[in-house]
C-alpha cells in the first residue's frame, strides 16, 4: 500500500511563506502568552484567573480560527479549549494536534530575564512556557490562521485539544475532553503531542542531529514510603528512628538501579535506524545488536540521559520528617518519582522495589500510576508517522534521520489512547543538552527562527494531512 497510488498524495498547495507583517504578528502574540501567568501548582491550585485570561487572549489573537464557519470551538473543563474543524472529505479519518497552556512553578532565582516578561533578547523570545508548551498551542493556532486568511479549507477533518492542566495530571482537561470525543463515537488516525525533539549533541559521537518521534512514552509511580515509629525524648534515643530507617531504605533504593531493558524496548529501533549516522566501527556494532546489544546497553547507562532509555529510573523528590529538635521523629515520609520503561508494568516494578527495600517497617503508599504506553507504529503504513517525517523532511532538508524513539516524560497524549493506536509525540525544534536542561528549570527560551519555523512546519504539516494516504518512503528506505 505504501508504494502505491501516490499519484494520490498533494504537495502543500499554498506555500509556507509569511510576511513581515505576519511574522512580526506571530511573535508579538507568542509574546503575549507567555506574558500570562497560568502557572499549575497542584491539580487543586491552578491560577484559573490567568487560564481564562488566557481563553480571552487566544480570540483576540487568532480571530479567524474563531469565527470560521467550519470550525467549532469548545471549552471544556473550564478552561481546556477543543476546536473542531470539519474537512471537506468526510471518508478521510480525522486526526489530532495537542498542546497544553500551563506551565510549572518556576525557580525564582537565576533568570536572565523574568519568567513572565516574554521579552525579547538577542532574537530569543523568553519566559516560561516558550518551549512547554505554549510554543506549540500558539503555534498550532497560528499556522491554522494563516491558512484561514488564505483561503484554506481542509480535506481532512482534524481537532485541536489544548488542555490547561498537562503539568499537574490532565484530568480535568485532556481527559474530559477524550472522554467527550468517546461519547462522539470519534476515532482518530493519529495524533501529534508535545515530547521529542530534533536532538543535538546528546550523543557524543554522533555529529549530526537527528529528529526523535516519540512512538511511546514511560509509565509513572509516584511511591510514597512512610516509616512509623514511637515518639521520645532525643536525650534517650533507640537504636534506630523513622528517618534513619527511611534514609537507609532509599539509599538502597539508589543504589540498586531497575534492570536494563535495552533488548526488550524500542530503544533498540531507534539505536538499529540511527545506526548508520555514526562513525566506524560504532555504525558496524549498532547494525548487529543482535551480538552486540549487551555492549551497547552497557554503554547507555553510562549517560544520565541516554540512562533513561533503557531502564525504568527511580528519582527521590520529597523528603520529610521531624518536628521538632529534640523529639525522635514519630513519622518521616519519602516520595520517589519513577518512570517506567515500556517493557515493564506498574506491578513488576513495585514488586522489585519492595524486594529491594526488604524492610516490614517500610510502608508502601502509590499516590498515582499508569504503566507505559503501547509503542505506535512507524512502519511504511503508519500515516501518522510517515506524515511527521515528509514534513521535517521538507522543513529540515539538513536533518538526514528520522528515528522513532520513547518519550521519557509524560504528556496528555496518553488520555487519549482510547481514540486511537497512532500517538505521536514531537516538537519540530531543534534541542540541546542546555535547552533541555531550561525545560521545568530556568532560562527557558526559543529563537524567533526556531517558532516561525514552528509555525510553517505546522502549516505545511496540515495541508500534507489532506494526503489519502500515507507518504512515499523516505529514499533511504527505498
Ligand atoms: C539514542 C538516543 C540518544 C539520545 C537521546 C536521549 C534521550 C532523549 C533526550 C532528550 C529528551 C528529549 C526530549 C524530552 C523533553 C521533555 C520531555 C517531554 C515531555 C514531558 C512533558 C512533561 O514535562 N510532563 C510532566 C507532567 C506530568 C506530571 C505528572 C503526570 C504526567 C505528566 C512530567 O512528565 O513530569
Ligand atoms: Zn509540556
Ligand atoms: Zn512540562
Amino acid at each position: 500500500k505504501g508504494l502505491k497510488g501516490r499519484e494520490h498524495q498533494r504537495a502543500p498547495q499554498i506555500p509556507s511563506q509569511f510576511s513581515p507583517g505576519e511574522r512580526f504578528a506571530m511573535k508579538e502574540a507568542l509574546k503575549g502568552a507567555i506574558r500570562i501567568p497560568t502557572v499549575s501548582f497542584s491539580p487543586e491550585n491552578l491560577n484559573v484567573t490567568a487560564l481564562a485570561e488566557f481563553g480571552e487572549y487566544l480570540r483576540t489573537v487568532f480571530p479567524t480560527v474563531f469565527k470560521t464557519s467550519f470550525i467549532q470551538h469548545e471549552v471544556i473543563g473550564e478552561y481546556s479549549h477543543l476546536f473542531t474543524v470539519r474537512g471537506s472529505d468526510p471518508s478521510l479519518q480525522p486526526y489530532m494536534l495537542m498542546a497544553h497552556s500551563d506551565v510549572v512553578p518556576t525557580p525564582e532565582e537565576g533568570w536572565e530575564v523574568p519568567p513572565f516578561s516574554g521579552l525579547e533578547r538577542d532574537g530569543f523570545i523568553h519566559g516560561q512556557g516558550t518551549l512547554d508548551n505554549k510554543n506549540s498551542l500558539m503555534a498550532i493556532l497560528q499556522a491554522l490562521e494563516l491558512l484561514l486568511n488564505r483561503n484554506y479549507i481542509p480535506r481532512r477533518s482534524f481537532f485541536i485539544a489544548l488542555g490547561h492542566d498537562e503539568e499537574v495530571s490532565g484530568h480535568n482537561g485532556a481527559q474530559k475532553i477524550s472522554a467527550l470525543l468517546q461519547t462522539r463515537g470519534v476515532k482518530l488516525a493519529f495524533i501529534v503531542d508535545e515530547g521529542n525533539f530534533i536532538l543535538d549533541g546528546f550523543v557524543s559521537y554522533l555529529k549530526k542531529p537527528f529528529a526523535m518521534i516519540a512512538v511511546s512514552e514511560k509509565g509513572l509511580i509516584n511511591l510514597r514510603l512512610q516509616v512509623n515509629m514511637t515518639p521520645g525524648h532525643s536525650s534517650a534515643p533507640p537504636k534506630e528512628t523513622s528517618i534513619g530507617v527511611l534514609a537507609a531504605a532509599v539509599s538502597r533504593l539508589e543504589q540498586t538501579p531497575m534492570p536494563n531493558m535495552f533488548v526488550s524496548g524500542p530503544t533498540k529501533m531507534t539505536l538499529q535506524e540511527l545506526a548508520h549516522e555514526f562513525p566506524f566501527p560504532a555504525n558496524i556494532i549498532l547494525s548487529n545488536l543482535w551480538l552486540f546489544g549487551p555492549l551497547v546497553s552497557r554503554f547507555m547507562e553510562r549517560s544520565y540521559i541516554t540512562n533513561t532509555l533503557v531502564r525504568t529510573t527511580m528519582a527521590l523528590t520529597m523528603f520529610n520528617a521531624g518536628v521538632k529538635v529534640n523529639v525522635i521523629p514519630p513519622v518521616a515520609q519519602a516520595i520517589i518519582n519513577m518512570r517506567i520503561h515500556p517493557a515493564q508494568t506498574v506491578q513488576e516494578v513495585l514488586d522489585l522495589v519492595k524486594n529491594i527495600v526488604a524492610d516490614s517497617r517500610v510502608q508502601f503508599h502509590v499516590l498515582n500510576a499508569f504503566d507505559p504506553l503501547p509503542v505506535s507504529p512507524s512502519d511504511h503504513q503508519a500515516l501518522g508517522y510517515q506524515l511527521l517525517r515528509q514534513t521535517i523532511q521538507s522543513i529540515f532538508p539538513e536533518v538526514s534521520t528520522v528515528v522513532p524513539g520513547i518519550c521519557i516524560g509524560n504528556t496528555d497524549s496518553r488520555h487519549y489512547a482510547n481514540l486511537t493506536t497512532g500517538i505521536y509525540r514531537f516538537n519540530p525544534l531543534y534541542l540541546r543538552p542546555q535547552s533541555f536542561r531550561s525545560i521545568h528549570g530556568i532560562n527557558e527560551k526559543i529563537s524567533v527562527q526556531a517558532y516561525e519555523t514552528q509555525v510553517k512546519f505546522i502549516f505545511e504539516f496540515i495541508q500534507n494531512a489532506d494526503a489519502d494516504q500515507e507518504p512515499a518512503p523516505h529514499r533511504h528506505e527505498l
